[in-house]
């Protein structure tokens, strides 16, 4: 078998259309214009490229956006502050710090800053509350981005065995409680857990973000399965590539996520939606 691939560039372009137009229409009948406020500590040049990738993508759907850079030295209180002053700023919608934080930072006590009205990253423990106890609220973009990317493909969820390997607030966690949620059965693999390759060889559905290059390789995939690539790593030559050895995975899966141009695109995409459900949302307060 060779798998269908899940281009995450093509859906997430497909989303923006439909987002631009309910964004146009949000502006002229109801006077609401979405904004999102991203803050950047330092000049990390993966970070600055993220944070560049999710300007252009406001832009382009005209959600009107503001990046607040900071120095690598600024202190937590001096964030904490600004946050505060985002929060009570009635034209902003959401508000997105980009993580990781520098050590001198409590990256948990930021993230309690945020109002979870404004949590367009969805990882306010309000709002993860809220994720466990199936309540609504704004899923955390990297897992409501790949239940999308499933979605559009009409994948089986009920019932099916999802292998989550990584457990991190922003991807594995959330990822495991959102399948769950849709009846799946959930195991999830992180660094101590033994037998890794067995387990994920029983998976319908792989979820990979361990942030390792190539450290799932076809013989961790089951014939048949999805396999979700999160992984993001830098190579010597420049180029990205995933957790997952693609050429390999690909003969065993039914579908399998590139990388780039899988998952990633599918993250902003999920950021812009958000925030959209945000400026809905405090609208009609
Ligand atoms: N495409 C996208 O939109 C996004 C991509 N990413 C990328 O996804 C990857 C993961 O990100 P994130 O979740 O933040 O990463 P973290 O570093 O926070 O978590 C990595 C997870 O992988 C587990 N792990 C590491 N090594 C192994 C191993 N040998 N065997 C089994 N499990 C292992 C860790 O286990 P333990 O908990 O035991 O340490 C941990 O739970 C990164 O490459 C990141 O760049 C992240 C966010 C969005
Ligand atoms: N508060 C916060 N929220 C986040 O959502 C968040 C974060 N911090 N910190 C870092 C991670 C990582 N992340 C990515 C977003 C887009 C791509 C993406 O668009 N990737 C493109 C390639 C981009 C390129 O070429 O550099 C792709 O895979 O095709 C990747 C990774 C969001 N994160």
């Amino acid at each position: 078998m060779t798998a269908e691939l899940l281009n995450g560039r093509e859906l997430s372009d497909k989303l923006k259309e439909e987002m631009k137009q309910e964004v146009a229409a949000l502006k002229e009948q109801q006077h609401i214009h979405p904004h999102l406020t991203v803050i950047l500590v330092g000049d990390d040049p993966a970070s600055k490229s993220y944070v560049r990738g999710k300007e252009k993508a406001c832009d382009y759907t005209g959600i009107s956006s503001d990046l607040i850079e900071l120095p690598i030295s600024v202190s937590e209180q001096k964030l904490l502050q600004i946050i505060e002053e985002q929060n009570n700023n009635n034209d902003v919608h959401g508000i997105l710090v980009q993580l990781p934080l520098p050590d001198h930072i409590d990256e948990q006590k930021v993230i309690h800053a945020i109002s979870p009205l404004k949590d367009v990253d969805g990882f306010h423990p309000v709002n993860i509350g809220k994720l466990v106890n199936g309540e609504e609220t704004f899923l955390p973009c990297t897992p409501f981005g790949i239940l999308t990317m499933l979605e559009s493909k009409d994948i089986d969820i009920e019932g099916k065995h999802a292998v989550i390997i990584g457990r991190s607030n922003i991807v594995g966690k959330p990822m495991g409680l959102l399948l769950l949620e849709r009846n799946a059965t959930v195991t999830y693999c992180h660094s101590r857990t033994k037998n890794l390759r067995e387990i994920a060889s029983e998976a319908d559905i792989l979820v990979v973000a361990m942030g390792r290059q190539n450290a799932v390789d076809g013989s961790y995939v089951k014939e048949g399965a999805a396999v979700i690539d999160v992984g993001i790593n830098r190579m010597e030559n420049g180029k990205l590539t995933g957790d997952v050895d693609f050429e390999s995975a690909k003969e065993k899966a039914a579908y399998i996520t590139p990388v780039p141009r899988g998952v990633g695109p599918m993250t902003i995409t999920m950021l812009l939606k958000n925030t959209i459900k945000a400026a809905k949302g405090l609208a009609e307060k």
